[in-house]
């Protein structure tokens, strides 16, 4: 009985740390997206060379998000941060039909990478607010989400400039980062981190 409760207590009120990747190609919104869950606000942003990295405290998880620049030149080095990441959140410009191919490219090969193998994934389709912009289905179909075999996933709408859809986001992560960790899955897989 005392350890059912304790079990119970610890689903409550533990902090659980999650680690996550954010990728994308450049422009898609990743940092803008990041200093907005870091400090609630918006940022003026420069191309990211190399990565950011700030704790994301979301209920009762401690997010680690780590937000790489995706720049083609830089997109050869994505690989170093894959190591031990509970989940990939992959941001999709909306507006930038041009790019989709790219950006489906890139995806497909980070998810089958093998440090990627368990991580669980969550599309942000960003930049909602402008007009003529893809819809989740676009973004999904371009992506090629439902050809995905044994992979859990989501997609979300965003407008990270009004913080919209974000919350929602980290809520599906939370949730279901939480029932596979319970029911003994793994979440990620250990590689050299740096
Ligand atoms: N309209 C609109 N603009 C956005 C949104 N999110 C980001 N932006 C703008 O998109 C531009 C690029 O944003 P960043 O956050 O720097 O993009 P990034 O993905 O970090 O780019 P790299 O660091 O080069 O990989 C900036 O001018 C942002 O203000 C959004 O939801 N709507
Ligand atoms: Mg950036």
């Amino acid at each position: 009985m005392g350890q059912a409760l304790r079990r119970l207590f610890d689903s409550f009120f533990s902090t659980r740390e999650m680690r996550v990747v954010m990728l994308g190609l450049d422009a898609a919104g990743k940092t803008t997206i990041l200093y907005r869950l870091h400090m609630g606000e918006v940022l003026s942003t420069v191309p990211t060379v190399g990565f950011n990295v700030e704790k994301v405290q979301y209920k009762n998880v401690a997010f680690t998000v780590w937000d790489v620049g995706g720049q083609e030149k830089l997109r050869s080095l994505w690989k170093m941060y894959l190591s031990n990441s509970d989940a990939l959140i992959y941001v999709v410009d909306s507006l930038d039909r041009e790019r989709i191919r790219d950006a489906r490219q890139e995806f497909q090969t980070i998810i089958k990478d093998p440090l990627m193998a368990n991580s669980i994934i969550l599309v942000f389709a960003n930049k909602q607010d402008l007009r003529g912009t893809m819809s989740t289905d676009e973004v999904s179909e371009g992506l090629g989400l439902h050809d995905l075999r044994n992979r859990i996933w989501h997609i979300q709408g965003t407008c990270a400039l009004r913080g919209e859809g974000l919350y929602d986001g980290l809520d599906w992560l939370a949730s279901t980062l939480k029932q596979l960790q319970e029911s003994g899955h793994a979440t990620s897989v250990a590689g050299p981190s740096i």
